[in-house]
């Protein structure tokens, strides 16, 4: 028997798991291309504290209804984390933040965080790290990320072809692209998987395929890659694999050097290639919180700041939404309104 059924086996929370559902199509919409509006995936490095992760999905939210016309917003809720080499590796496995607390706890306590998220109508975001724990936090996610650690491994991609929500594989942390978009081809077909059942026996069952697996440039040790050449040339080999040619950029991590002072500079020049009417541009990511900065984990902890890495606050995170709301408008303008004014001018 697995330790925890998940959600749906419990019955818990019907109502929530009905509207991640139509959360997850709407995002795929705009990962396609189907909805012109722009993901932006928000919030912190990782959740490490519940009730500042709350208040800051609620400020989010005022955020959201706000900008609903340009862009759907998806808040980070990050309970796993990849480590280079040692390092807290999230809330899920570690959820007194000392290496105490147990994995069932960890399952518990996120899964609490998430239903009170889900019930603001904030679609969540989260990195799926550990493959044996995506049955008991994927049901209330939204769009979940394959890092730049593991987007190579057979073993999540496989995992992405069977996620219920889209799929965002990042660029390998040394800057190389080539396995992002390998992982979106394999996420997007049907793989063979062996999962524990709820009676926790064996299951082997194919896949349905990931239809909205798709790219994230996150910059690597070579540099951002965030430029328009950078871009294009992205874009360029999705199509030439005959991948959905539409990507989300990272204005965090490698694109920002990990300097939470940097991603500005990243969302300005996103907001411009956009607002020239990039239409391969779906979505930003931006790493935030109620506070600017980072701390290391120990007592006492400043509330409202990351514990790993450095966010901007959630006043700049205001000012860059509205600065992406503004470039999605010039896009609808030079790709559809200029030839409309172009007519009414001539007639
Ligand atoms: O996004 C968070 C970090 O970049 C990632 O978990 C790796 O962190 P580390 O290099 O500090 O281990
Ligand atoms: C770990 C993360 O990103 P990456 O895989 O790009 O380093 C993250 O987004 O938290």
């Amino acid at each position: 028997m697995r330790n925890v059924p998940t959600l749906s086996e419990a019955g818990q929370h019907p109502d929530l798991i009905e509207r991640v559902t139509s959360h997850r199509r709407a995002i795929g919409d705009i990962v396609q291309g189907r909805d012109d509006r722009l993901l932006a995936i928000v919030g912190p490095c990782s959740a490490h504290d519940p009730q500042g992760m709350h208040e800051y999905a609620a400020r989010l939210r005022l955020l959201a209804a706000e900008h609903s016309d340009e862009l759907l917003i998806v808040v980070r809720v990050y309970v796993e984390k990849p480590r280079t080499r040692h390092g807290w590796p999230g809330l899920l496995l570690d959820p007194q933040l000392d290496g105490t607390g147990s994995a069932v706890e960890g399952i518990e306590l996120a899964r609490r965080m998430f239903a009170a998220i889900a019930a603001l109508d904030l679609p969540i975001a989260n990195e799926f790290v550990d493959p044996y724990l995506a049955p008991y936090v994927s049901e209330l996610v939204s769009w979940a990320a394959i890092g730049a650690r593991t987007v190579e491994s057979p073993v999540h991609r496989r995992l992405a072809s069977d996620l219920p929500m889209p799929v965002g594989m990042k660029n390998r942390a040394d800057g190389a692209i080539g396995p992002a978009i390998d992982a979106v081809a394999v996420a997007g077909r049907s793989q063979p998987m062996l999962n524990l059942d709820a009676k926790g026996e064996l299951r082997s069952y194919h896949s349905a395929g990931n239809p909205n697996a798709h790219l994230v440039l996150r910059g690597g040790d070579d540099g951002p890659n965030y430029s328009t050449a950078h871009i294009e040339r992205s874009l360029l080999e999705l199509s030439s694999s005959q991948q959905n040619p539409r990507l989300v950029i990272d204005c965090s991590h490698g694109n920002s050097g990990k300097d939470h002072r940097r991603q500005g500079a990243v969302v300005e020049a996103v907001c411009e290639q956009v607002g020239e009417g990039q239409n391969g541009i779906a979505g930003v990511m931006l790493e935030s919180y109620l506070r600017p900065g980072r701390q290391a984990l120990g007592e006492p902890l400043e509330y409202g700041v990351s514990v790993t890495d450095a966010c901007i606050d959630i006043d700049e995170t205001s000012h860059r939404l509205a600065q992406l709301a503004k470039a999605v408008i010039a896009r609808r303008y030079a790709t559809e309104a200029r030839p409309r004014h172009i007519t009414s001018v001539s007639s």
